[in-house]
């Protein structure tokens, strides 16, 4: 998909949006407040906790996405940063992207696919590293690990529960996987996800509010699902990912919907994709001799099959934080 086809050319030497308007939006509002409680109950279980396995969507860096409240807690026990939808990011940078997250203090990272199972095998063992290297407080005679799974919404935590189980004991789904932000809100218990060593996993993902540092930020966000789209708005995100992905030279929209060629303004791509996908829509027309009915793109239809299509690796992988990175 990285590859620019010989028809983009001309439009890859084209000059792309530098910014994208951020003003007058709330972010606040972008989060519900049940986040804020589940916080609550998290930090109440972590000394039951041996190990905690922070998750996250592999194509946004995470560090402002991470809540500032839990993360002083983080310090205190073995951590282990799980970048989640490897098979949606482009990691070519990913020594790069290891490297400014070492910076961060974070060292033990693991790219994984849940939909793919990639990586997911080697979860278990790293906890168990992690684990016998620290010290346990009270819980040093106890021969089972307790381990509990975080992240901000729809990173993948239930998928990643759901995969380890399935490759260590052979068992089915034991939480909730879901395409909307916020599926999983339940109390948290224990599940066993491995034999030896004995291992439990926290089955309901504690839920962090993410802490958005920007507008910008929040639209990276919103992008990957984090946020009910309704909130920010589905023409904006998908405004945004037309932005985000003619800046990178990232043109897989274009033969995807066959359209002529690639461009900046969302309202053209918008229409040609409602026109191609055959979504259009009467509206009436308030005219001197009276309403007339008019047919026009469905301009809302066209963005959400941009943003599913986007969000199902249609597009081609991309890395959202290109210039988080660039200063490395
Ligand atoms: N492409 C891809 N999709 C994934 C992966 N892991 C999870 N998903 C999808 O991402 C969506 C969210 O997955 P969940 O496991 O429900 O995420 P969660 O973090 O538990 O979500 P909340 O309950 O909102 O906190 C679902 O549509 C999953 O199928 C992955 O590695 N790759």
């Amino acid at each position: 998909m990285r590859l620019v086809p010989r028809a983009l050319w001309n439009a890859a030497g084209a000059s792309w949006r530098e910014n994208f308007p951020l003003g007058g939006r709330d972010v606040a509002r972008w989060f519900p407040g049940h986040m804020a409680k589940g916080l609550k109950k998290m930090q109440s279980s972590l000394k039951l906790v041996d190990c905690i396995i922070e998750v996250h969507d592999a194509r946004i860096i995470p560090l402002s996405g991470r809540n500032p409240l839990f993360q002083e807690t983080l310090g205190l026990k073995p951590h282990l940063l799980v970048l989640n939808k490897m098979d949606l990011a482009d990691l070519r940078e990913q020594k790069k992207i290891l490297q400014h997250l070492e910076g961060e203090g974070m060292k033990n990272v693991i790219f994984t696919s849940c939909v793919k199972d990639e990586n997911v095998k080697q979860i278990i063992p790293t906890v168990t590293e992690l684990i016998g290297n620290s010290y346990r407080y009270h819980r040093g005679e106890n021969l089972e690990y307790c381990v509990m799974v975080i992240g901000i919404p729809n990173v993948g935590k239930s998928s990643l529960i759901n995969s380890i189980r399935r490759l260590h004991l052979r068992k089915g789904k034991a939480t909730r996987v879901g395409g909307q932000p916020g599926v999983t809100r339940t109390v948290m218990s224990r599940i066993q996800v491995c034999e030896r060593p004995l291992v439990f996993l926290l089955d309901t993902p504690g839920v962090l509010a993410p802490r958005i540092e920007s507008v910008e930020m929040g639209l990276k966000l919103a992008l990957c699902g984090t946020v009910l789209d309704h909130l920010v708005g589905e023409e904006t995100i998908a405004d945004y990912l037309l932005y985000t992905l003619n800046r990178q030279q990232l043109f897989g929209y274009v033969p995807h919907y066959s359209l002529g060629g690639a461009c900046d303004s969302v309202e053209s791509v918008l229409k040609r994709v409602a026109v191609k996908l055959g979504k259009t829509q009467k509206v009436k027309v308030l005219t001197g001799t009276g309403n007339v009915n008019v047919v026009q793109p469905n301009y809302s239809a066209a963005a959400s099959d941009f943003l599913r299509a986007f969000r199902s690796g249609l597009l081609g992988p991309v890395m959202l934080d290109q210039d988080v990175l660039a200063p490395c």
